[in-house]
């Protein structure tokens, strides 16, 4: 007897979100689990990160597939042109794939919070130590195995331009497990803020299966995105094209995960 039970393993909705996940995936009520409230006043900017600035390499045109998650778009890159290191970084990392997370209203949606404060939404560039392990799956069993930048975003009047290549891309992905192949020329320049000040501390991934395994890089300052182009990551459906829903059902308007204790963790702040 098969049933066929459209609900998500996990998932952002009251019957599967957050607070849920922990029934299926013990690690999410792990001790190093993230997202987290940044207290500025916990941050130490100690001697170790002076000038140690984060230093990025990504390749200017690369061919990237988008696809629907069915927790939101995420663009597998190739990664292997490109570099992170320096920062809380003891080796260098290659980028995998990035993503965003959001929410219904503009007041909600980012994962990280500055002393209480969300942001619109939350980008996240996830890179895995290269150097020590041979793929992205093993390293993400380690814990020092992935490096994640997360840049916040803030509504601004003016579109996105580099963001712009991804969301015109989002019709073709609108239900899960669609994905679309392009090679634009990505300027990952400016979906990263100008200034490279940045807050560090180990943490999680933030959705199951929260492997204890990401060295977390979060800048100070955030990029903006017009109103419009959030409502497009909005528009995105949680489930595939089979599954006959009535038009406004299984939308993700939202994919945040609250933040958990920073416990007796150090915050770590690189910039004023
Ligand atoms: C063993 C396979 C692990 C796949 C992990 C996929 C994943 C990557 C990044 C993030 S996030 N939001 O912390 O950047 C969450 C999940
Ligand atoms: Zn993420």
């Amino acid at each position: 007897l098969e049933i066929n039970t459209m609900s998500l393993d996990w998932g952002y909705t009251d019957d599967n979100g957050p607070s849920t996940w922990a029934e299926k995936y013990p690690l999410a009520a792990g001790a190093r689990q993230s997202p987290v409230d940044i207290d500025t006043s916990k941050a130490t900017s100690d001697n170790s990160l002076v000038d140690r600035e984060i230093d990025w390499s990504y390749p200017s045109n690369c061919s990237y597939r988008i696809v629907n998650t069915g927790y939101g778009w995420r663009v597998d890159t190739y990664g292997d042109d490109t570099a992170l290191s320096g920062g809380p970084l003891s080796e260098v990392y290659k980028l995998e794939q990035f993503h965003c997370h959001w929410g219904a209203t503009n007041d909600e949606g980012s994962e990280h919070t500055v002393d209480g404060k969300s942001y619109a939404a939350e980008l996240h560039l996830v890179h895995w130590n290269s150097e020590k392990y041979s793929s992205f799956k093993e390293a993400a069993s380690q814990p020092d195995g992935l490096a994640v930048l997360g840049v916040f975003m803030e509504i601004g009047n003016a579109d996105n331009a580099e963001l712009e290549k991804i969301i015109s891309l989002i019709p073709k992905i609108i239900h899960k497990g669609q994905d679309s192949q392009a090679s634009f020329d990505l300027d990952f320049g400016s979906l990263l803020p100008e200034s490279k000040h940045y807050w560090t501390y180990l943490g999680s991934l933030t959705t199951p299966p929260c492997n204890e395994c990401v060295i977390w890089t979060v800048f100070k300052e955030p990029i903006t995105i017009s109103e419009r182009q959030l409502e497009v990551f909005r528009s995105l459906k949680s489930v595939g094209e089979e599954d006959a829903i009535e038009p406004e059902e299984g939308k993700l308007v939202k994919n945040y995960r609250p933040p958990l204790p920073l416990g007796n963790r150090v915050l770590r702040e690189c910039g004023p």
